[in-house]
């Protein structure tokens, strides 16, 4: 399935032909980045042909510990992953404000984020966005140390150094 248009030049170069391009948001804090990350972003990436990474900005981080790491850094990082199209800022306010701007075909919620399903998809419509909203799922450890989790990485690193 495709969306957004992209033109494409023909054999012989005098007409162009559409092709389509399924474009994935995924979004989160991404303080400290993890193989669970690399697991959702992997999975958002096989949804379609781009993938966008909105990285959420400490104002909004309100349901957690503020992240550690300033904005442009985790965003940094996140746009050096192979999976990853594009990284950006999220927006201060409004969060559905890079969403219409990307106006993308699936959003990819992470497995434990906290936003509700189906309060997503009804701001979408009455914003006049026709996008797919689905679930990625967790990414489990492949051994016993392994950390899939920010706030893990950093009660190891309180418990042995702090
Ligand atoms: C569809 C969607 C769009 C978002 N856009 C933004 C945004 O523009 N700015 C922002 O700061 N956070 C944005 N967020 C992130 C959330 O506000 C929240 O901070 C995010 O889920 C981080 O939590 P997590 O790291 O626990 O997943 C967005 C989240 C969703 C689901
Ligand atoms: N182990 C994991 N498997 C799959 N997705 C994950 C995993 N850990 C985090 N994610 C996803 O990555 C995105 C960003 O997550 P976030 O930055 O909150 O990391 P976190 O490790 O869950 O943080 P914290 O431990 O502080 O809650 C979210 O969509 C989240 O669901």
């Amino acid at each position: 399935m495709y969306a957004r248009d992209d033109a494409i030049p023909t054999d012989d170069g005098t007409e162009r032909e559409t092709a389509m391009t399924r474009t994935v948001i995924a979004q989160g804090t991404f303080d400290i980045l993890h193989p669970g990350h690399v697991h959702y972003l992997e999975e958002a990436a096989a949804m379609g042909d781009e993938l966008y990474v909105i990285v959420a900005r400490k104002a909004n981080v309100d349901h957690k510990e503020k992240p550690i790491c300033p904005a442009t850094q985790r965003r940094d990082v996140v746009d050096a992953l192979e999976a990853v199209d594009e990284a950006i800022l999220g927006h201060e306010e409004d969060i559905f404000v890079p969403i219409e701007e990307l106006d993308p075909d699936v959003i990819a919620l992470g497995h434990d984020q906290h936003h509700d399903d189906e309060a997503i998809r009804s701001e979408l419509e009455r914003r006049g966005i026709d996008c797919e909203v689905c679930r990625a799922s967790a990414g489990e450890p492949t051994d016993d140390d392994q950390l899939l989790s920010t706030r893990l990485i950093i009660d190891r690193i309180l418990d042995r150094r702090g």
